[in-house]
């Protein structure tokens, strides 16, 4: 069977449009019914699909992705994968999605981290819920929230924003930061060390795009599959602090966004990127939500420095 997929190539989207006679932005609709089934909700069986459009003509899927064993806030939202989706895959502006339910506040309060977000063109698509009703139109997320809270509150507008590119300058602290064990103190060579500073490095590349200008402690995750496969994600912050997104939740999105659709364990082992004393740490939840999705996931938590 074919992997589920979650990107859509701009050609491939301009012609699905034109074959069936509509803009690219009304394509997203149309899509909402086949993202659904791709959610992950083990606990509440309430699936949420939003599908949306990137400014290169991509088209974009996200999906509600529920952790049983943890509690309700380690839950991924299907707008949260969605932003995490574009971010993962460099797109630079989201213009507008369609999603199966009403964005909660949380999500709406999330996507404020996006550069002229109140302007994002959001319509509300159930499909499969006779209960729910459907926007007519498209219409602008600050009309879901108005009188925001935002990263103009807490930042300079220069500051890059969720989508733009980062580059948080962390360098490792240890030459062969993958090897670094008591022993050694990572300062040994050896072919034993190259797959672990593979994936190191990967982590090293997540953490230096990371959203985290709230805390100043961007971290990153880099897990491998059993077939070799690497998925890098990035810490994403929110100016209101709970909506943010943890590394090893976005880089779960990379796992289900880009993997074979199968489960956790085929998780073989993980590394976090994080500033060695940081006030925002992930190590302990990123333990904690690791040990229980992939127990038998390996996780390494190499430490940074900034400049
Ligand atoms: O905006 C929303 C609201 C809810 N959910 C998910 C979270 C949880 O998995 C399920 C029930 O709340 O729906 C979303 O994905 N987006
Ligand atoms: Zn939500």
């Amino acid at each position: 069977m074919d992997p589920p997929r979650f990107v859509i190539e701009a050609s491939e989207a301009a012609s699905l449009a034109k074959d069936a006679g509509v803009s690219l932005t009304d394509l997203l609709p149309t899509l909402v019914g086949a993202a659904k089934p791709l959610a992950r909700t083990p606990i509440s069986r309430y699936n949420v699909g939003a599908v949306g459009l990137g400014s290169s003509g991509r088209v974009f899927f996200g999906v509600n992705v529920e952790f049983p064993g943890l509690p309700l806030h380690h839950s991924i939202h299907a707008e949260q994968f969605l932003a995490t989706n574009l971010a993962l895959h460099r797109e630079p502006r989201l213009l507008a999605f369609a999603v199966s339910s009403a964005p909660c506040g949380h999500c709406r309060q999330f996507l404020q981290e996006i550069r002229d977000a109140p302007d994002i063109q959001i319509r509300i698509f159930p499909v499969d819920d006779p209960d729910q009703e459907a926007d007519p139109a498209f219409g602008p997320l600050s009309r879901l929230l108005p009188r925001r809270f935002g990263p103009g509150d807490l930042l300079d507008k220069e500051m890059p924003l969720l989508l733009e590119p980062h580059h948080n300058g962390l360098t490792f602290l240890t030459r062969n930061p993958g090897h670094g064990t008591a022993a050694c103190n990572g300062f040994c060579d050896g072919p034993e060390a190259d797959d672990d500073d593979e994936l190191a490095a990967a982590a090293l590349e997540a953490a230096n795009a990371s959203h985290a200008p709230y805390s100043k402690c961007p971290s990153g995750v880099a897990i491998v599959d059993r077939d070799g496969k690497v998925y890098k994600g990035s810490y994403e912050e929110s100016a209101a602090y709970n909506p943010s997104l943890g590394p090893v939740q976005a880089a779960l999105v990379a796992y289900v966004a880009g993997g074979r659709g199968g489960g956790y364990e085929g998780i073989a082992r993980a590394v976090l990127v994080e500033k060695e004393g940081a006030v925002v740490r992930q190590e302990h939840t990123a333990r904690i939500l690791l040990g229980l999705v992939s127990p038998k996931c390996e996780l390494r938590v190499v430490h940074c420095g900034s400049g």
